[in-house]
């Protein structure tokens, strides 16, 4: 089994599979390696659909085989992704409020995200709702981490999973 976890940029999905467990597996990481480029510079190269393709075949291909996944947060654009995600038992909703999540992708300046760099205010916020409701309808387990620190946040999902 897998832990999957999904929600919106700047959720902390990547920063807490790779506390949960050494078992972990990021999905932009590893298309990142894969192709040997970053996942901005494949989108700007590649186009957004080849690189939900490439998605799709990688969250396929991986599941099962860690311990636990992050997942981008656009994974659940393709209507594949969601039917294989509700199919999985063990998906985790790592939700936090807009101005929250804003606030920590201003404050990331390791990671760029075309998504998030390329859309005005008005428009991530539209988005940012239009996905909320398929985050949580696809979840196992939501946790809500606007205001809570990353060692909280991990310790609510050990206690789901590990106790
Ligand atoms: N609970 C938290 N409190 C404060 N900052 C956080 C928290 N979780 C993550 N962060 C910070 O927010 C930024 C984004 O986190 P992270 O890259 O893990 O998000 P993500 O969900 O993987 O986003 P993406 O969908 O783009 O991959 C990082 O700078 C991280 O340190
Ligand atoms: O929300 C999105 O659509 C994305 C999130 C990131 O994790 C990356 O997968 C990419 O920048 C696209
Ligand atoms: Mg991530």
């Amino acid at each position: 089994m897998s832990i999957i976890l999904i929600g919106f940029m700047g959720a902390g999905k990547s920063t807490i599979a790779k506390l949960f467990s050494k078992n972990y597996i990021d999905l932009d990481e590893y298309i990142s390696k894969k192709f040997e480029m970053e996942v901005s510079e494949y989108i700007n190269k590649k186009g957004i659909s080849s690189f939900r393709k490439i998605e799709e075949e990688s969250l396929k291909s991986l599941v099962g085989k860690h311990e636990i996944i992050s997942t981008g947060g656009g994974i659940i654009e393709s209507l594949q992704n969601q039917k294989f995600l509700l199919n999985e038992n063990n998906v985790v909703y790592l939700k936090a409020d807009f101005n929250c999540l804003l606030q920590r992708l201003e404050k990331d300046k390791i990671n760029r995200r075309p998504i998030f760099e390329n859309l005005v205010r008005k428009e991530l916020e539209e988005l940012y709702y239009k996905r909320s409701i398929i985050y949580e309808i696809l979840a196992d387990e939501i946790i809500d981490t606007t205001d809570k620190k990353v060692e909280e946040v991990l310790a609510i999902l050990k206690e789901f999973y590990l106790a």
